[in-house]
């Protein structure tokens, strides 16, 4: 069992709340995505579950243990954090830049394991990148350097992974593969939390929503659940139609509401 919670968790950044006493268990074997208007406090959610944001007040625990006081490398190894846009500096070689997914296991790129080579070549594999190993990824365009981005974190293989916007620079194509691949992690026990704008993949792939508005939450539940046009309405202040296509969420937004 993987729990990650946040128990009563408040971040304060500047002077201002931006997280407010939220309460949240991310469980194994469900996919989380987690929506909201921009500003909202969902990365700085995702960077608190993580360890990489200190909770002004609260906790956030890993089976009952507080990640803020777990080695950062046992952190690294069971919690797998992907950022919002992230970038590579260096002109690395996309499989070395893969591998770095393994030095929480004291891996190093150029020394991998037998177990480490097959979790970089799996990773590399599940978000289409085969053929890319060599490329420097200063070289690459941004959705293909993002899909780098993503294979270092599944490398990991850590049992919970967080992720920023994963499919937010990529095409079609790669949103289905990637969202399948994630959702097939968590089929197979990993704990899984993903932010999303796009509110029909988030329906499609999520078992829950966690809906997020100025640093609460302020609803979670099954997409049906969650995504209505009333709450469309008063959290994105968006006029929407929230269609069934074959057993399927379709959110279609109309336009944006006059400001209350
Ligand atoms: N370092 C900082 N200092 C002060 N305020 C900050 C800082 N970082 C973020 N904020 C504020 O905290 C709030 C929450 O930011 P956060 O990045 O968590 O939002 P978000 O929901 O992820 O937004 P987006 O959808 O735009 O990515 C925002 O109002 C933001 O302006």
């Amino acid at each position: 069992m993987t729990r990650l919670e946040a128990h009563a968790l408040s971040v304060d950044l500047g002077n201002r709340r931006v997280l407010d006493r939220v309460g949240l268990s991310l469980v194994p074997g469900r996919l989380t995505a987690i929506v909201g208007p921009n500003g909202a406090g969902k990365t700085t959610l995702l960077r608190a579950l993580a360890g990489l944001q200190p909770p002004g007040e609260g906790d956030v625990t890993l089976d009952g243990v507080s990640v803020s006081r777990m080695p950062a490398t046992a952190c690294a190894r069971s919690i797998a954090y992907l950022p919002q846009g992230g970038g590579v500096a260096w002109p690395l070689p996309v499989l070395s830049v893969v591998a770095l997914g393994r030095l929480p296991h004291g891996e190093r790129p150029e020394a991998l394991s037998g177990r480490g080579r097959e979790a970089v070549e799996t990773a590399i594999r599940s978000v289409g990148l085969e053929g890319f190993e060599g490329r420097p990824v200063t070289a690459l365009s941004g959705g293909e350097r993002a899909r780098v981005l993503l294979a270092r974190a599944l490398a990991t293989q850590a049992p919970v992974l967080l992720a920023d916007e994963p499919v937010a620079a990529l095409d079609p194509r790669h949103q289905l593969i990637v969202l399948d691949r994630l959702k097939a992690l968590a089929r197979d026990g990993a704990t899984v939390a993903v932010i999303m704008h796009d509110l029909t993949l988030a329906a499609r792939f999520a078992d829950d929503i966690l809906f997020m508005q100025q640093g609460r939450i302020a609803a979670f539940g099954s997409p049906e659940e969650v995504l209505t046009e009333e709450r469309l309405a008063s959290g994105f202040g968006i006029a929407a139609r929230v269609l069934r296509e074959a057993g399927r969420v379709v959110v279609v937004a109309e336009g944006p509401l006059p400001r209350a």
